[in-house]
């Protein structure tokens, strides 16, 4: 596959070795000083793009991709208050986008699990929920894409649960996301049910960027020939 990066930082990086060890070519890396490249490319010379930059260039980006009829994957987290947008826009314009606050294989299967394990103790009153997020302190958004996806399916499945709250005590009706930015961590997500007698903890511990990228060519070489808006749900069947 010609695959494009948009972005090539960490990730971007990763994602290249990947690509370029399951036999793909690269035919672009594209970061903030070499824009005008993307603006040169044509449906021919391109299979898919693999998008991981900034929150505040992920929209125009994606965006960017669809204009052009690139099927694009985006793994940048921290924009979305305009996603909705953008999966109108793949709707409208026949083109395939597909978006993850996490690749990694193992997230999403611990994803399913937050959902199984907040359905059971939902009856079970006694128990406080939060949920905790360690990463880099290079991350520029905070909370993580990833603990946003963990409280949405904490909203989901506990009754009384309504909205997150990051780094603050939360109200009755929210669910607490604590933030914590140390050192070179790839990525922590813990899940957390507190009750005066006892506590449950499920959590997910990242070793490195491996994960998240290997995921992101997977979606890539998934994408291919399809049209609409698609996540790891699709993908992994789950
Ligand atoms: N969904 C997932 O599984 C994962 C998501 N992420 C998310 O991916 C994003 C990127 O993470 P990471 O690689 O660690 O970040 P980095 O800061 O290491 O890299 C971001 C790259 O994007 C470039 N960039 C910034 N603006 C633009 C633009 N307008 N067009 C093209 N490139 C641009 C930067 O260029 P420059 O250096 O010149 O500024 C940099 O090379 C973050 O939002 C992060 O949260 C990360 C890991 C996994
Ligand atoms: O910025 C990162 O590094 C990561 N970002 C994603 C997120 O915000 O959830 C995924 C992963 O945890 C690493």
């Amino acid at each position: 596959m010609n695959i494009v990066l948009l972005g090539y930082g960490k990730m971007g990086k990763v994602i290249e070795k990947i690509a370029l060890d399951r036999g793909h070519q690269i035919v672009a890396r594209i970061d903030v000083n070499n824009r005008q490249d993307f603006d040169a490319l044509t449906l021919s010379q391109v299979d898919a793009v693999i998008e991981f930059s900034h929150p505040s260039s992920a929209f125009q980006n994606v965006k960017a991709c669809l204009e052009k009829g690139f099927p694009v994957v985006c793994g940048t987290t921290g924009w979305l208050e305009n996603k909705p947008e953008v999966e109108a826009l793949a709707i409208e314009k026949g083109g395939a986008f597909f978006w993850s606050s996490n690749y990694s294989v193992g997230v999403n299967i611990f994803f399913q699990l937050n959902k199984m394990l907040a359905k059971l103790i939902n009856p079970q009153k006694q128990y406080t929920v939060s949920t905790t997020e360690i990463h880099h302190t290079e991350k520029k958004d905070s909370p993580s894409g990833t603990a946003i996806t963990i409280a949405e399916g904490l909203i989901e499945n506990l009754d009384g649960k309504e909205k997150w709250i990051n780094n603050e005590i939360p109200a009755e009706n929210e669910v607490a996301i604590w933030s914590a930015r140390e050192g070179k961590v790839p990525g922590t997500h813990i899940v957390k049910y507190i009750s005066d007698i006892d506590q449950i903890e499920i959590s997910h511990v990242a070793h490195g960027r491996q994960g998240f990228a290997l995921g992101a060519v997977l979606a890539a070489e998934w994408i291919v020939g399809k049209k609409g808006v698609f996540g790891m749900d699709d993908l992994l069947a789950l």
